[in-house]
């Protein structure tokens, strides 16, 4: 029978503007292969927060330019970084598969994700999204009710709440793909994030966290492991310190004892914690990989990376 497997891919994987896109998803792609000639199932995710942060640049402000112009929100924006992220990985992971000989419908499913109205995050936003902005064009987002930070030195910039995504709207399209052996891309960005009204989905400004995101993807469609794709070969503890340490096989029980004692960045590896963990506690017997795609097939043969059981 084969592995299931859901991947997260993080900007080094993706790249962020479109040319640097195409050439990153051409190397992930051939990870990507690999996995599937490994006998993978494979279901990918993916960031967004630079290009939705463009869309909504263009869309919003370039936009007016144009005399049928009305303004674009955040989900809307969402949906378009899926749209175009997932057509240049279609391509790239088409080809890389082609070359070795192997052919898969590979497709991108447009996907909302549940978020809760009552979430936190609503009221302390963390996502930072799009250009620098002056302290006067500042002031005007403030006016619409937007949330901006300002980055010392540097400028503002909006910031919009990132919600836990609750529930995966699209999840049967995306087993129905698994189960038929293609490779599926959903959840991109985290899914277009959305608030249920009775039986109407509505989109919510805010940007879901692309590894969380991946940790519910891989629990609903009961996935053999989750692999989070990153920046780094294996996951640090005392980072920088003189006391720093790779992490490599570890148990859930140490990784929430390492989440606690604090070793992770908020905003960058705790997430890839987090989705990792829940995952694990809610699919018993599954494996958590965190590492960089350069060396995803030596880590799912346990030869690198954090792996967590
Ligand atoms: N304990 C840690 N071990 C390794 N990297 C860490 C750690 N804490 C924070 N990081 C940072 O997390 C970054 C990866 O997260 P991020 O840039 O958000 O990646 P991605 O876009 O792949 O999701 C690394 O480049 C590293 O600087
Ligand atoms: N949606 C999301 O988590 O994107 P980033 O990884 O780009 O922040």
């Amino acid at each position: 029978m084969k592995k299931r497997a859901v991947l997260a891919l993080g900007h080094r994987a993706l790249g962020i503007t479109l040319p640097d896109q195409q050439k990153a998803v051409t190397k992930t792609a051939e990870a990507i292969a690999d996995l599937i000639e490994e006998g993978y199932q494979v279901a990918i995710t993916h960031s967004n927060a630079p290009q939705v942060g463009m869309i909504h640049t263009a869309m919003n402000e370039f936009g007016k330019e144009h005399q049928d112009y009305t303004a674009a929100p955040m989900s809307v924006c969402s949906a378009m970084s899926q749209g175009y992220i997932g057509y240049d990985l279609q391509k790239a992971i088409r080809e890389a598969l082609l070359n070795r000989g192997l052919y898969r419908t590979v497709s991108t499913v447009l996907t909302q994700v549940i978020v809760d109205p009552y979430d936190e995050a609503f009221y302390t936003p963390t996502k930072v999204l799009g250009r620098y902005l002056n302290a006067e064009e500042a002031a005007k987002e403030r006016k619409k009710g937007n949330y901006v930070v300002e980055e010392p030195g540097k400028g503002f910039r909006r910031i919009v709440a990132a919600p836990n995504p609750v529930a995966i709207v699209e999840i049967d399209a995306i087993k129905a793909l698994l189960d038929a052996d293609q490779v599926v891309i959903a959840a991109g960005g985290g899914g277009i994030p959305v608030l249920e009204q009775e039986h109407h989905l509505k989109g919510a400004s805010a940007v879901v966290e692309k590894d969380l995101a991946a940790g519910k993807l891989a629990e609903e469609t009961d996935a053999d492991e989750l692999i989070i794709l990153t920046s780094v070969e294996k996951v640090k503890i005392h980072m920088g310190t003189d006391r720093e340490e790779q992490l490599e096989e570890i148990s859930v029980e140490e990784a929430k004892g390492y989440m606690e004692e604090g070793h992770f960045g908020v905003y960058n590896m705790l997430p890839k914690f987090r989705a990792s963990i829940s995952f694990l506690e809610k699919r018993e017997g599954r494996r958590a990989i965190i590492t960089s795609f350069d060396h995803v097939k030596a880590a799912v043969q346990g030869k690198t990376g954090t792996r967590i059981l």
